[in-house]
């Protein structure tokens, strides 16, 4: 796999760098329950934006670096791109307690890579309710997939009612599992108020390229500085399987 290689052309849609434009990349954190498509759609963003944008991943697995060798070996981006932080602990702790491990590995990727354009950040696959600290990503995606039933986009949470994007995925599936897609779109534009919503297939080019013009305007907003990274909020109480406790697990809150 040849380096990424810088475009030839800069994107229309986003001024370049300038001056007064933040130096850094755009972080941009991709958060949701697991299974729902997290690290395919950074497969898909790299390979729509692949050629015209500089990128770096930063995955989020407990124990292993399982996320970050599924997209090495999908040949979507120059290997040495795609790094993993061990987060030995809930992934969304790292995301949004203490995100030091996280903070240091994109650093890091931004030096070793300097000019990136985007760096993408993988939370490892979680609950409902992780979402990215502001102090981690400028902006966020929440994932959700119709596989996990039409219902859950109306449940709400911070990271399905606020988000900068909530994706629903998997979109191929829903004759199979008796999603019906614009319901669930319409619950969930209105549990968001209006935010973002995006039904998408890695079936259906349409909405791959539609996600790829969402992260273009959002990164020319970060360039221009009138993107302001949102707290989702605080994470709601969760519970936590656990083998060894009595009861299977136990509910958890953080501070
Ligand atoms: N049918 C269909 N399957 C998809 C789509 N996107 C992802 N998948 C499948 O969904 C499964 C989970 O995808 P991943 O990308 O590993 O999900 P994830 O959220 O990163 O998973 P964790 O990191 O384990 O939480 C895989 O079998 C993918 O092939 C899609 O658009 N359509």
């Amino acid at each position: 796999m040849p380096e990424n290689p810088a475009p030839a052309v800069a994107p229309t849609a986003v001024p370049p760098e300038s001056p007064e434009s933040p130096r850094r990349a755009l972080r941009l954190g991709i958060a949701g329950p697991v299974g729902t498509g997290k690290s395919s759609l950074i497969a898909l963003i790299c390979r729509a934006l692949g050629d015209e944008l500089r990128l770096g991943v930063i995955t989020n697995d407990i124990y292993t670096d399982e996320d970050a060798r599924f997209l090495r070996s999908a040949g979507v981006l120059d290997p040495a791109r795609i790094r993993a932080v061990e987060t030995g602990a809930c992934p969304h702790t790292a995301i949004r307690d203490d995100v030091t491990a996280n903070l240091l590995a994109t650093e890091d990727m931004e030096r070793d890579f300097a000019p990136l354009d985007t760096v993408l950040i993988e939370s490892g696959g979680d609950n409902l309710t992780a979402t990215f600290s502001p102090a981690l990503v400028d902006a966020q995606i929440f994932v959700l997939d119709v596989a996990g039933g039409g219902d859950v986009a109306r449940k709400g949470g911070p990271g399905i009612g606020r988000a900068d994007l909530l994706v629903v995925n998997k979109t191929d599936l829903a004759p199979y599992v008796g999603v019906d897609v614009e319901r669930m779109v319409a619950d969930a534009e209105e549990a968001r108020e209006g935010r973002a919503v995006l039904a998408l297939s890695r079936e259906d080019d349409q909405s791959v390229q539609a996600l790829r013009r969402w992260v273009l305007q959002v990164l020319a907003a970060h360039r221009s500085g009138e993107h302001i990274p949102q707290d989702p909020g605080p994470m709601a109480p969760h519970f936590h399987a656990d083998e060894e406790h009595p009861e299977g697990g136990y509910v958890h809150a953080h501070a």
